[in-house]
């Protein structure tokens, strides 16, 4: 009986002919492009049963390597469910870091040099005491605490801080130096030069060596180049290779992988070019795409059934991704049975959005796996909000509990704290340069020699003031003691347009290079928390009760069945439902691709559309993409994606990405074409053929258009945007 017969008895799992291809392809290069739900993992546990039973290949000669410890574990389940009753050989499934470690921890210990990590869990409450002087606890935040202030001169945010963690993650999994550092974007003041005095603390500040968890990547490369005694040894040890997820392995990883491989090159990288969405943090698909140059005689193979998907989600999926130009050519397809089409359900706001999502997972049976998806983890707050209002328990994969500690939901319940009480000279300090006061800091030590005895703005006022100041001391006085009785998200609008609180911010965002987005995005979940709530107490206590639900469900992986997730983070799971929100341009795309697309910078558009099919491909048979057109009052427009999606399903057979390429190319960082986020009912445009007219509708992938000379007429969204058809007239 041949092996995948055996198998098939022993799993119920026959393997469709690529998988078997893939599992009999042993020997040499060998690249498996998998699309989504195609028996990745399935493939990969048989090559190794495969290796181990028929070829009889000795488990420690076989070295499997994939993308996280939790997919390790996985995989390492999954082998033991096919061959526990075949075999007892055990195969190491390991993550690249660990596998680095090993060789970093025995390269330096030749050499005789200590070494220390410096990365991992932080104490929050250390973390809060901070350091004091010059002797810094050696872990990478407080080092990096360290070097933002003394060349910035200002105290670190915790987003300054993820946007420098990612900038250093990223340099180092592209192995970037000297000026290309320079180029690298970030929200972070001289990211670059504290990179560079980052690297020489680690070296110089004690006699052993510091070492982060990128250092693992890089000074295992290293090693592996000077040692050819270290190299040469696991270079024999591993006959074979496997890597999976390889579309997220980042250009020292891959480079890694490749050295270990010589010289027989007995390597199977499994992966998916459209599944990678780790480009931000230095993951490179360049490499996979230049596959067939490193290894002129590799083995293509590529595996496009699906098993996970109804064909309406396959289908108009399979669609979407070809907007992508730089990819590998696939036709994903499924013989799973048709479900239900996609819907696309377009919302008047996001507050209908949040009560049509609560409504649909209130009513899923207790059976149904269901999942709400989206792409910043500011959407998550709003949502928990709602459902825990309405009785639903959820699971939430990725925690950012940070949300409640970040400064502005501090300042604002500053503002808050100030209205009970108007002496507190502590918390006006914390604020006073946050509001249109005028407040300076000689003031401030001025009322704090008189500590407590009286309002702030009474003593404010009888001082000697320059009459702006008298008078916006005055208001601010009133709309103080106004406050405290109004309801918190009237309170929190008067803060932010009365007092000048969004002023602020955005000047701090021009000064200070913040992320003025991430800011805004945060007050404007404040305010949907406070909507209904009557006092500002109320507030404060729902603040904290929300900060609890979400740091415990966690432990809600195994009892619930609704989880809430990232885009991100819902990577190589399923869901037999699946909701994705907040599809506005904006969001999905994000500004920055929008921006970046139109000075012609694809990658990052191409990113976002990666992202969005693995939101999409999550789903086993209903998908739900939500849209909306107004948030709070300001006017959004559906996502281009949604837009795109839509058109698919009423065209399937158009054949997008083949006429796209036959059109000359629209120079689309000219600004005075139309943008996505310029669409707006009364808007004057100029079209190509038909001249000057004005926008008077824009819904779902339709604008339509009245035209001076030839009356109203309907185009489609997409095809003007893409194509530069309409130009602003102004
Ligand atoms: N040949 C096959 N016949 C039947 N079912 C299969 C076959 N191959 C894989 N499957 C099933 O398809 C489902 C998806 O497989 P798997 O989890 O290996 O996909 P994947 O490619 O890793 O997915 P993704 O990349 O989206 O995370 C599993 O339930 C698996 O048992």
């Amino acid at each position: 009986m041949d092996f995948f017969t055996r198998m098939e008895e022993a799993t119920g799992v026959r393997l469709n002919e690529v998988q078997q291809q893939a599992v009999l392809h042993t020997d040499g290069p060998l690249l498996l492009l998998a699309s989504p739900g195609s028996g990745k993992t399935t493939t990969l546990n048989m090559k190794i049963g495969y290796l181990l039973l028929e070829k009889k290949v000795r488990p420690d000669r076989i070295m499997a390597i994939t993308f996280s410890k939790q997919s390790a574990q996985d995989m390492s389940e999954r082998f033991d469910e096919f061959f526990s009753d075949l075999t007892s050989d055990k195969v190491h499934f390991s993550t690249i870091h660990s596998f680095a470690f090993k060789v970093v921890r025995e390269a330096l210990r030749k050499e005789g040099q200590d070494f220390q990590l410096i990365e991992g869990q932080i104490n929050e409450d250390e973390w809060k005491k901070g350091f004091q002087g010059e002797h810094v606890p050696l872990h990478k935040k407080f080092i990096l605490k360290k070097l933002f202030e003394d060349e910035n001169g200002t105290q670190i945010s915790d987003d300054e801080m993820d946007e420098l963690m990612t900038y250093i993650s990223y340099v180092k999994n592209r192995m970037l130096s000297g000026k290309e550092l320079y180029k690298v974007k970030a929200n972070v003041k001289n990211a670059a030069s504290i990179y560079e005095s980052y690297e020489r603390f680690k070296k110089e500040y004690t006699s052993s060596l510091l070492l982060d968890f990128d250092d693992m990547l890089t000074y295992c490369h290293q090693s592996l180049l000077d040692d050819p005694q270290i190299l040469s040894r696991y270079q024999q040890q591993f006959e074979y290779i496997l890597t999976d997820e390889s579309q997220d392995n980042s250009v020292v990883q891959h480079e890694i992988v490749e050295l270990l491989a010589k010289p027989q090159n007995n390597l199977c990288v499994v992966a998916d070019d459209d599944q990678s969405i780790f480009m931000w943090r230095g993951s490179d698909v360049t490499k996979l795409l230049q596959f067939e140059k490193t290894y002129p005689y590799a083995t293509v193979l590529t595996m496009s059934q699906n098993y996970r998907s109804s064909v309406e989600i396959v289908e108009v999926s399979n669609q979407f991704i070809k907007r992508n130009q730089n990819r590998f050519h696939k036709e994903m397809f499924t013989e799973n049975p048709s479900a239900n089409p996609i819907a696309i359900k377009a919302m008047r706001s996001y507050e209908d959005q949040l009560k049509y999502v609560t409504e649909q997972v209130k009513q899923s049976g207790p059976e149904e796996e269901v999942a709400v998806l989206y792409r910043n983890n500011a959407s998550a707050v709003p949502l928990a909000d709602k459902l825990s209002k309405a009785g639903i328990d959820f699971y939430m994969k990725d925690i950012d509990a940070k949300f409640f500690k970040h400064w502005i939901v501090e300042d604002i319940l500053n503002f808050m704290r100030l209205t009970y009480n108007d002496r507190r000279v502590d918390i006006l300090e914390r604020i006073h340069t946050k509001f249109n006061a005028y407040i300076t800091k000689r003031q401030i030590a001025f009322l704090r020699s008189r500590s407590g005895q009286e309002s702030v703005f009474d003593l404010l006022l009888e001082t000697e003031l320059p009459s702006y100041q008298k008078k916006n001391v005055t208001q601010a006085k009133k709309l103080f003691a106004e406050m405290n009785k109004m309801e918190p998200a009237r309170a929190i609008r008067a803060i932010r347009d009365r007092l000048g609180y969004d002023k602020a911010i955005q000047k701090m965002v021009e000064k200070f290079g913040f992320n003025g987005e991430h800011l805004f995005t945060i007050l404007n979940t404040l305010e949907e928390i406070a909507e209904g709530l009557g006092s500002l107490k109320g507030f404060a206590d729902r603040l904290k009760e929300l900060e609890q639900l979400v740091q415990t469900s966690k432990y809600n992986k195994h009892s619930c069945s609704l989880t809430l997730t990232t885009f991100h983070s819902a990577k190589g799971l399923e869901y037999d439902k699946v909701y994705m929100i907040d599809l506005i341009n904006g969001v999905v795309p994000s500004k920055d691709d929008m921006d970046s697309y139109r000075k012609k910078e694809y990658g990052p558009m191409e990113e976002a559309v990666r992202l969005f099919y693995v939101g999409m491909t999550r789903a086993r048979t209903h998908l739900e993409l939500l849209t909306y057109g107004y948030k709070g009052d300001e006017r959004v427009s559906e996502s281009q994606f949604v837009t795109n999606v839509r058109r698919i399903a009423k065209f399937p057979d158009e054949k997008r990405a083949v006429t796209r390429r036959k059109r000359p190319a629209p120079d689309l960082s000219d600004e005075s074409l139309l943008g996505w986020d310029e669409i707006e009912v009364g808007r004057e445009v100029e079209h190509q053929k038909f001249g000057v007219g004005v926008i008077k509708e824009y819904g779902g992938d339709a604008i339509t258009i009245q035209f001076k000379e030839v009356g109203y007429k309907e185009f489609n969204a997409e095809i003007c945007i893409d194509n530069g058809i309409l130009r602003k007239k102004e």
